[in-house]
């Protein structure tokens, strides 16, 4: 198959909260002419992030909210691109490419393994290049403390800083050189809100085998990440919020939970990470067992006054170990929705759509952090309510 019949696929990274979405709504809105099928890795979050896209009628998005990222991202981006491949030459959907979003958490090597270790997908996409968006504001942290920022960081074929309005000049001398010497083959850029000529990230023919061999020389070795387990046992009992499960298995398994019908009613699982016992699992991500995530609903409104007192409180005693927070929000007095966000001490709000008139009206919210006292989250959010 010549490259030209392949169809180009951008992977979107960065950590928790450094501007993937705020990036992909700016590829979305600008007038490029191509049809873009986006895949969405959420991990669990609820779907939240499609709330947060804009979406044009132009482009097909797609939710794969997986389990366990170690695990199952393969499994499940095979089995999507597989599907839309498929409908492709039916003609039944159309695109020119393919941008697949990941979890901030996610290491980005297994994704990117997805297009050498499978002959189908191989035969149907190309990997153009990895795109890594890097926080500007709260980078230095990140990459300290989490060997995931750094994996993003070193997979980059293009590294865009956001968030540079937040920090000095000094500031962002410091963490180039630091990037320039984890991933010395990336230009970088800063990109302010995402804001960006597409040519400049689509079509960069930037994936370089070579160079990944050599900062992972095990990218090819199947075995490393193909745990693609399959399992369908009931999730009554296990403790899931996302994508992890509490309970050991000795047999394969699977968390496909878009996919699985098991009763996930009173899982509790932490964010990104399966902490059952992998007797295959040879790549450690035991530092990620600190972060948990749980989600706060309900279907009575907030009082604006109350919330935006008590969330100004969190962040001043809990935002160092809140790493991401988002949700949709329900205001008394407003017939729009919320969008509400925020990585650590920063966060924000916008107006989103209006509510439609057979429309139940809720209140999403996500919460990702580390030791995050959740009662009092849960109970003080409840104290917000009208
Ligand atoms: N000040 C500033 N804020 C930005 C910039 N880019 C993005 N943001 C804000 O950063 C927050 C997180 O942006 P998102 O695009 O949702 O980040 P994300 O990487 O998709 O987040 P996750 O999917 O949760 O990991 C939002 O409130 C954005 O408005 C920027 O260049 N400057």
């Amino acid at each position: 198959m010549s490259e030209a019949n392949l169809v180009p696929v951008t992977v979107l990274t960065g950590f928790l909260g450094a501007g993937k979405t705020t990036l992909l709504n700016r590829i979305l809105k600008e007038q490029h002419g191509q049809r873009i099928a986006v895949i969405e890795n959420e991990f669990g979050e609820e779907g939240i992030d499609n709330d947060l896209l804009t979406q044009e009628s132009n482009e097909q998005i797609i939710e794969m909210n997986n389990g366990c990222i170690c695990c199952n991202v393969r499994g499940d981006l095979i089995r999507t691109l597989k599907e839309l491949h498929a409908k492709r030459q039916k003609g039944e959907i159309k695109f020119d490419r393919v941008l697949i979003e990941t979890t901030g958490l996610a290491n980005p090597a297994p994704v990117c393994q997805t297009f050498f270790m499978d002959d189908e997908i191989g035969e149907a996409y190309m990997l153009d290049g990895v795109l890594t968006v890097v926080d500007a504001k709260h980078a230095m942290q990140q990459l300290d403390e989490h060997s995931e920022a750094r994996e993003q960081v070193a997979f980059a074929d293009r590294l865009l800083l956001s968030k540079t309005d937040l920090i000095d000049g000094h500031a962002q001398t410091h963490l180039r050189q630091r990037l320039a010497r984890m991933n010395p083959r990336a230009p970088m850029k800063a990109v302010h809100f995402g804001e960006t000529p597409v040519n400049e990230i689509l079509d960069i023919r930037g994936f370089n085998l070579n160079a990944i061999l050599e900062i992972s020389p095990e990218f090819l070795r199947a075995e490393e990440h193909a745990h693609d387990h399959n399992h369908d046992h009931d999730h009554a009992d296990c403790d899931h919020e996302h994508g992890h499960c509490e309970h050991g298995h000795e047999h394969d398994h699977a968390h496909t939970h878009a996919a699985d019908a098991g009763d996930h009613s009173h899982c509790d699982h932490e964010h990104g990470h399966c902490s059952h016992e992998h007797h295959d699992h040879n790549h450690a991500h035991t530092h990620l067992d600190d972060i948990q995530s749980f989600v706060f609903q309900s279907d009575r409104a907030f009082n604006p006054m109350l919330l935006e007192e008590f969330m100004g409180g969190l962040v001043n005693v809990y935002g160092e170990k809140m790493m991401r927070y988002k949700g949709v929000l329900y205001m008394d007095g407003t017939e729009r929705r919320m969008l509400f966000q925020g990585v650590h001490m920063l966060m924000g709000a916008d107006l989103g759509r209006a509510w439609q008139a057979d429309e139940k009206r809720y209140s999403k919210l996500v919460f990702i952090g580390r030791d995050l006292p959740k009662e009092i989250f849960i109970k003080g959010l409840e104290q917000c309510l009208v």
